[in-house]
């Protein structure tokens, strides 16, 4: 087997609070292979974000080893390995489309026009072409948030970080977005992590979809997502997706602690 894109053994972390420990991470194993769509799901507080950060480097464990792509997240962090979107689109409103996407490369010191040459690449696979001199808030909510991906892709990272990108905007957006994601995954088949609290979501996007529960955050279950790379949304309603939703549902339920 290829070398897993991520591979966390035994990893926990635990923030300390004035009210005490807070278990976060707790004994999470898991390898994703390179070009998986894996996405976490679970209900608040079990962990998904902790741990994206902790691929990401922002976090750091305080038990067990994790590896991104072969090295340490700090030194997947320091090669540029990955991209990251956030829930808000977080452009910023002075620069136009173009010049948000533009921005890493230039910290980067790449030249003006290889800077406009990536960036319109970029734009494309998100498709936007034709809105790079428009400014953020010239675009809709889901335009936005493709300028996000757009501008995460700029390094060209093997490995996209998400979370929950799409959790603020109105249904029929998002199908549409999801719908888009898939055919950037399929055409770049980058290594995809991406949080999400639909099941639906999860399921039409991933090849596995990791069950969280909280407190301690912990991994309940792994469930695979064969549905194959062709996927129209129809397939939402096919008895096989609705297996798929329905596992992950129960494992959902198993985790969750029903209080008052
Ligand atoms: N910097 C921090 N300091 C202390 N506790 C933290 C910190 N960051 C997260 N936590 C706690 O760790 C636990 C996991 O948080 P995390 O944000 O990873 O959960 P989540 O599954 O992403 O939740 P949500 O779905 O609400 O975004 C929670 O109990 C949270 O309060």
């Amino acid at each position: 087997m290829a070398e897993p894109a991520i591979a966390a053994r035994n990893l926990s972390l635990v923030f300390g609070t004035n009210d005490g420990p807070v278990h976060a991470l707790s004994d999470v194993n898991i390898d994703i292979a390179p070009g998986e769509f894996i996405s976490l799901i679970g209900p608040s507080g079990c962990g998904k974000t902790t741990l994206l950060r902790v691929i990401a480097d922002l976090e750091k464990p305080t038990g067990g080893e994790i590896r991104v792509n072969g090295v340490t997240p700090e030194e997947a962090r320091l090669a540029r390995d990955y991209g990251y979107v956030f829930q808000a689109p977080a452009l910023f409103p002075w620069r136009t489309i173009e010049g948000n996407v533009m921005l890493p490369l230039q910290i980067m010191g790449l030249s003006k026009a290889e800077r406009q040459e990536r960036a319109r690449k970029q734009l494309a696979l998100v498709n936007l072409s034709g809105f790079e001199r428009k400014f953020p808030w010239q675009l809709s909510g889901g335009m936005q948030q493709r300028a996000s991906i757009a501008r995460a892709l700029a390094f060209e990272p093997k490995l996209l970080l998400m979370d929950e990108p799409f959790g603020a905007l109105d249904e029929i957006v998002r199908d549409h977005l999801n719908e888009q994601l898939l055919k950037l995954w399929a055409a770049t088949r980058k290594t995809v992590v991406f949080v999400t609290h639909s099941i639906p979501e999860a399921v039409f996007l991933s090849t596995r979809i990791v069950v969280m529960s909280p407190r301690p955050g912990r991994i309940t279950d792994i469930v695979d997502c064969d549905l194959g790379p062709d996927r129209p949304l129809e397939i939402r309603e096919t008895s096989e997706f609705l297996r798929i939703a329905q596992r992950v549902r129960e494992g959902l339920r198993a985790g969750h602690s029903y209080e008052g």
